[in-house]
């Protein structure tokens, strides 16, 4: 195996063993001998015990009951393509009304990958998934994407034509980005879309972001509370502020589309990159002078 470290949550490929995760250093979880040269693995579905079959239903149910209201039409409506919430689902059922649906696939890792692995995988419209399920102590929390951060969070989007395309486009952008060492602007992307991102409604504002959406009380906060910062996506905005790993997001982006979000990204990045790192970096929750903010 390629002996890589990553920092997930920054995106920085560390290039050495062990990885740093937050505070503190240790390997991620999950078991790499297993995994191909490419980081996937085999799904070992009969390994999942009954007792782990029954905390994916119980994360499930939480979550799916707080979905009205919170979550994007999109979300709530490709929820059900997960299949029936009592088990784990099988990666290559998935797969398959994945690919009639959007082309997508999801295939299994071991857990936190290096992010060139994982921007090839989403280039090629291969989503990774951790085979793993986090322990029932980790019920409300859970410090590395586990099985259902990644099934419930990330894959009913994908189901979704254009979320899907521009899923792809971010991979295939994440390995261009590693080859101008920008990986730590883009991760900021991916952090304030795919996984933190609010979108704007007829019906007022959603949670699209698979971080929210497979938390228990990021959800209701991102939406609703009074607390933090909704901004109005802006590429370069995003790619110049910093974020919190360990904390509710004190500042959400707003998309009004997804075809804006696909849009908006289109572009060449080779000279947005060069721009932004002139620019001064933002903290977490900080405002530029006058900016405006959106009432819930
Ligand atoms: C793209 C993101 O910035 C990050 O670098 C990558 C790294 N490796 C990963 N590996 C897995 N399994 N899941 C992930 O979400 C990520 N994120
Ligand atoms: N347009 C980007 C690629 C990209 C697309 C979509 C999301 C993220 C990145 C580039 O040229 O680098
Ligand atoms: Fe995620």
């Amino acid at each position: 195996m390629p002996d890589t470290a990553i920092d997930f949550h920054s995106g920085i490929n560390q290039g050495v063993a062990p990885v740093t995760y937050g505070e503190g250093e240790r390997p991620p979880r999950g078991d790499y001998a297993r995994a191909r040269a490419d980081y996937t693995c085999e799904q070992d579905w009969a390994a999942y015990t009954p007792a782990q079959h029954d905390l994916y239903r119980r994360l499930y149910e939480r979550q799916a009951a707080q979905l009205p209201g919170l979550a994007c039409q999109e979300f709530i409506e490709a929820v059900a393509h997960l299949g029936a919430p009592d088990r784990i689902p099988r990666f290559d059922e998935l797969s398959e009304r994945l690919m009639r649906a959007t082309g997508w696939q999801v295939v299994a890792v071991p857990g936190l990958i290096p992010e060139e692995a994982f921007f090839k995988l989403l280039s090629e419209r291969r989503f990774p998934v951790t085979e793993w399920i986090r322990e029932p102590e980790e019920f409300d929390y859970v410090v590395e994407p586990d099985v259902f951060h990644d099934l419930f969070g990330h894959v009913p989007l994908l189901f979704n034509p254009v979320f899907a395309d521009y899923m792809q486009a971010y991979g295939a952008g994440g390995l261009k980005a590693s080859r101008l060492d920008a990986c730590e602007l883009l991760a900021r992307l991916y952090w304030y879309t795919v996984e933190f991102g609010l979108i704007a409604t007829p019906e007022g504002l959603r949670a699209y972001g698979a971080g929210i959406l497979s938390s228990a009380g990021e959800l209701r906060h991102s939406v609703t509370s009074p607390e933090p910062k909704r901004v109005g996506f802006e590429l370069e905005r995003i790619m110049r502020t910093r974020y919190k790993i360990d904390s509710y997001q004190t500042t959400y982006f707003v998309i009004d589309s997804f075809d804006q979000l696909f849009e908006a990204t289109a572009p060449d990045f080779t000279p947005i990159y060069a721009r932004v790192r002139q620019l001064p970096t933002l903290e977490a929750g900080e405002l530029l002078p006058g900016e405006a903010i959106r009432a819930v």
